[in-house]
């Protein structure tokens, strides 16, 4: 048996940062929007556990794909292989969620060539243990998200065309959260309050003037795309940027008039994850 599945990409629509728990971990709260552009896994069953991953750094143990299909066999004992192929188009380090969503499909993906008959609740469960975006891709649905990002609450968000740049450096995560100058002191607000255009306004990225800071590049690609596109955001802790744009046109011609140094892509929002529809499909070639 053979699947190939995609990973999309995410963006954060606004990151609120509402304070820093005991762990050093901190609150967030951060809408999630899933697009239909991202990474492909292939399956294939097989005897042993082979990962095939190019343009990954680092060891193979270390790649999210392998760590979820490892974290599943000890979870429910399963000794069955697989030949997993990624296809990456995400950048690593970029915001939009690439290792996190390699993770979910491959949970997903075993699941269903091993037959194991997981919930999605179990698998979200095992994908936190990866990290805290795992779960979101898990369900699959855009969602508002509050503690570390794991509190879930499903929304159905208007489809929206986007241009999403990226700037050319690797953010990670936890020297966003490290700065001294990150606002940590957000008010909780509601999501009700962002999806109301006379308030939307307030809503921001908390993590963005950190990573302006830090990586003038991020600053000079939101200058760039605030002139030629309007409103734009950087999405979870950098170093993508996005804007909304009125069609996959609109989006091309501005992706052909960037600086040549700058790469993106033109995509759209959905508000159920290409994963569950491919899975979806697969279902009912396979019955
Ligand atoms: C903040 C978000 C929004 O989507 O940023 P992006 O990674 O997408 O840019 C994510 O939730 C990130 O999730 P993820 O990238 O999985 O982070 P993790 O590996 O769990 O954490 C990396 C490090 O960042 C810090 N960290 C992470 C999440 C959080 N809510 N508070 C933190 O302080 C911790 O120091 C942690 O050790
Ligand atoms: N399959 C994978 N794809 C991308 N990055 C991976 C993968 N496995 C492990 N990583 C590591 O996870 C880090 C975060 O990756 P990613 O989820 O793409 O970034 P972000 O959370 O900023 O969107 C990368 O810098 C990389 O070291």
């Amino acid at each position: 048996m053979t699947l190939t599945l995609p990973a999309p990409a995410k963006l954060n629509l606004f990151l609120h940062v509402t304070g820093r728990r005991s762990d050093g971990y901190h609150t967030l709260q951060t809408l999630f929007t899933l697009l239909d552009h991202g990474d492909t896994l292939h399956f294939a069953a097989a005897d042993t556990l082979t990962l095939d991953s190019p343009g990954v750094a680092g060891a193979p143990q270390d790649n999210l794909v392998w760590r979820a299909a490892t974290r599943l066999r000890e979870h429910t004992g399963c000794q069955r292989g697989a030949q997993i192929r990624v296809v990456k188009r995400l950048p690593a380090g970029g915001g939009v969620g690439g290792g996190s969503s390699d993770a979910a499909t491959t949970l997903l993906g075993l699941n269903r060539l091993w037959s194991l008959g997981l919930s999605l609740p179990e698998l979200a469960a095992i994908g936190l243990t990866l990290g805290a975006d795992v779960p979101v891709f898990v369900h699959g649905r855009s969602a508002f998200a509050e503690g570390i990002g794991e509190q879930l609450s499903f929304v159905d968000l208007p489809p929206q065309w986007y241009l999403v740049v990226h700037p050319g450096v690797s953010v990670a995560t936890a020297q966003i959260f490290s700065d001294r100058e990150l606002t940590r002191n957000t008010p909780v607000s509601t999501v009700a309050a962002f999806l109301e255009p006379a308030t939307r306004t307030a809503f921001r990225n908390d993590c963005e003037p950190v990573a302006r800071r830090l990586f003038p590049v991020i600053d000079a690609a939101l200058s760039w795309l605030e002139k030629h596109a309007g409103e734009s955001h950087m999405t979870g802790t950098g170093a993508c940027i996005f804007a909304p744009v009125t069609d996959r046109q609109h989006g091309e011609t501005l992706l052909a008039a960037l600086p040549p140094h700058w790469k993106g892509f033109v995509a759209r929002s959905q508000n159920l994850s290409p994963l569950h529809e491919a899975l979806a499909a697969s279902h009912s070639d396979n019955s």
